[in-house]
């Protein structure tokens, strides 16, 4: 599904990525954690092919990158990015805004035929929004507005879901509420790959986690392998407690018990 390989990125004097190893395969949902500046946008940014590598090498969905042309393996992956919500026109209804996704622009200037529609409309549904569907898109609350980038994601049924901080600015109740569309669609034939700073977030639905410090991988593996005190200290510099309730990890900072 994903496989890089020794990845380098140098820009002027710095390392930014300094041999980075991920191997994430198909089912599989895996949680990419680190510090501010780590590298963890740059490597998403070499899975969806809008950045190289100085040395080694990217495989996505069977392709090396440098050998295939990245907008055809792009057709398959979902990538919701902090920068993608303000490329949509906030006068524009949702569902036409969710109906784009079934194609490879942003906004939509032909008539769209009526089964593209019934099936914005569906995948609004499963993210529990088909009532906002005529409803311009800038009156929706920016936990709405996430779910209705989910939903415009999966109109093209990627096999490969990549979220770069999804949650970002959502209240604990929007988060929640997005956390439940995206389980909502972990069972379908794809793998995800999520990007945030906030351990609570690794909700059931995720499997496997990468730690990230530094430019380099410094632990992956499932999950519960990954998330222990010591592994995670290494990577924030904190004494960090990890508690693991309704199948969940919840972090306390600080070494006492
Ligand atoms: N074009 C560039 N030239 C120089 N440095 C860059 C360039 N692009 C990114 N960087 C640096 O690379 C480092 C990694 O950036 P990246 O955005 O991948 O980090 P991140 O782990 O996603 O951070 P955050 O959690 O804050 O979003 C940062 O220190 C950033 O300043």
């Amino acid at each position: 599904m994903i496989h890089l390989k020794d990845l380098t990125l140098r820009r002027g004097e710095r390392d930014i990525l300094r041999g980075v190893d991920l191997h994430v395969e198909p089912g599989q949902h895996w949680v990419l954690l680190g510090r501010n500046g780590c590298g963890k946008t740059t490597v998403l940014e070499m899975i969806t092919g809008y950045l190289f590598p100085t040395s080694g090498t990217v495989d996505v969905l069977g392709h090396r990158y440098g050998q295939v042309d990245v907008r055809e393996v792009r057709k398959n992956i979902g990538y919701i990015s902090p920068s993608l919500m303000e490329k949509f026109t906030l006068r524009d209804p949702v569902w036409e805004i969710v109906a784009g996704g079934a194609f490879a622009y942003l906004r939509i200037y032909e008539q769209l035929p009526e089964e593209i529609k019934e099936r914005s409309i569906l995948e609004l549904e499963r993210v529990g929004l088909a009532h906002t569907a005529e409803q311009p898109f800038g009156t929706l609350s920016q936990g709405e507005r996430k779910k209705v980038l989910l939903a415009r994601t999966m109109m093209s049924s990627p096999q490969l879901l990549i979220l770069d901080e999804p949650c970002a600015g959502l209240d604990l109740y929007e988060r929640e509420k997005f956390l439940d569309a995206l389980a909502g669609f972990a069972g379908r034939e794809l793998s995800m790959l999520y990007v945030t700073h906030h351990i609570e977030e690794i909700v059931p639905l995720f499997t496997h986690v990468a730690l990230m410090a530094d430019g380099r991988i410094t632990a992956q593996g499932e999950k519960r392998e990954v998330l222990t005190p010591r592994q995670l200290q290494e990577v924030y510099d904190l004494p960090i407690q990890v508690d693991w309730a309704d199948h969940r990890p919840w972090i306390r900072v600080g070494g006492g018990k």
